[in-house]
């Protein structure tokens, strides 16, 4: 929300000050992004693909300038996501005989439906670490952390399967190693004393880059390992494409530019992984230059209050939040040609 408001802001200093842009901008900006875009950006996607339009890149929310996520190291560094995770949401559903409560069977809807659930959760997917853009951004990181982990990082031959285990360790960092498994609704039942004929539960399952939507569904049917299980997929999409950070990149050497600008501080423009899902990808037909970057700070602190509670954008952070975007604007109007990768910042 406060992106959006921010890229509005931004457009009114342009306007107040008569800019005239070089190049086309779209803002796109889709009422549903919280329900998957599928009436918002899926149809602005389809509408600019039908007047011909080819994008340059995109830039969307998904990751931040990350502060304090990874143990030891001090500084904050910003993650441009150059993918995102896919999703599938699984409705699991039992249907049994109905009946008085005085007399219960041996098992009923809600307790086969409870115990799959529960070894979902228990059982997760497995861990994936091991490519992609997680494993360049920690290689990009490694001369930033003290002693031993700044070897350790900077030989992920050798140590992979080490670094592997401590990302697991927390729930943000386990996130990117692996397909999450999520039980996020459970129905069954309407009265104290019947048995209910049918519970429902539904898993949010967030896939790993390096898997699709067909293994982890056979993944999810063999941990179950029940027949009275019936699975209904209500929607699935597989991992994004993986979009370029080279010098050539116009739209990652463009965030990295405006950040190093309007962000002195930080050292480290490293790419990564959206964990969550974002509306850009109803754009892959449009451009390959899909970027995921919300320019301000996220401590672990106040991720969960992501979707939780007090979400809330202090003053200042949406101050720079509009000044980065009102720049990057005109930094991307100014010169097509890819900005030369600075390794010393
Ligand atoms: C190198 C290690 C650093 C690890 C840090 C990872 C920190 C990740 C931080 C934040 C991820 C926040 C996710 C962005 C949210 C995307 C927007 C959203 O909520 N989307 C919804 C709805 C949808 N569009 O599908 C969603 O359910 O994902």
């Amino acid at each position: 929300m406060s992106l959006m408001c921010a890229i509005l802001q931004a457009l009114e200093l342009l306007l107040i000050r008569n800019y005239i842009p070089q190049r086309s901008f779209f803002i796109a900006l889709g009422h549903d992004e919280e329900v998957s875009g599928v009436n918002g950006a899926q149809k602005i996607s389809a509408l600019l693909q039908a007047r011909g339009i080819q994008l340059a890149f995109i830039v969307d929310e998904g990751s931040f300038l990350l502060d304090g996520f990874i143990p030891n190291l001090q500084k904050p560094f910003a993650m441009v996501a150059v993918s995102e995770k896919g999703a599938i949401n699984l409705m699991l559903q039992v249907n049994m005989t109905p009946g008085h409560s005085s007399a219960p069977p041996k098992e009923t809807s809600i307790g086969i439906l409870a115990a799959a659930v529960s070894r979902l959760e228990q059982t997760p997917m497995p861990n994936m670490f091991g490519g992609g853009p997680l494993k360049m951004a920690l290689q990009q990181l490694a001369n930033e952390f003290p002693f031993p982990a700044n070897i350790v990082l900077s030989n992920l031959w050798l140590f992979q399967p080490l670094v592997s285990r401590l990302m697991e360790r927390n729930y943000i960092t386990n996130a990117l190693v692996r397909t999450t498994t999520a039980l996020t609704m459970f129905n069954a039942g309407v009265k104290v004393n019947v048995i209910p004929p049918v519970a429902q539960a539904t898993i949010n399952f967030r896939i790993h880059p390096a898997q699709t939507v067909q293994e982890v569904l056979k993944l999810a049917k063999d941990i179950v390992a029940d027949d009275r299980i019936q699975f209904h997929v209500l929607n699935a999409f597989d991992p994004l494409p993986v979009s370029p950070s080279d010098d050539q990149a116009l739209g990652y050497q463009l965030l990295r530019q405006t950040i190093q600008s309007v962000f002195p501080e930080v050292n480290i423009v490293a790419p990564g992984t959206c964990i969550g899902n974002t509306d850009s990808r109803h754009y892959t037909n449009l451009t390959t230059g899909i970027y995921r970057f919300n320019p301000i700070y996220l401590q672990p602190q106040s991720f969960s209050s992501i979707h939780g509670i007090n979400e809330k954008i202090s003053v200042q952070a949406y101050e720079t939040q509009v000044k980065f975007i009102f720049e990057f604007i005109q930094n991307a109007d100014a010169d097509p040609r890819p900005v030369p990768h600075l390794h010393e910042l």
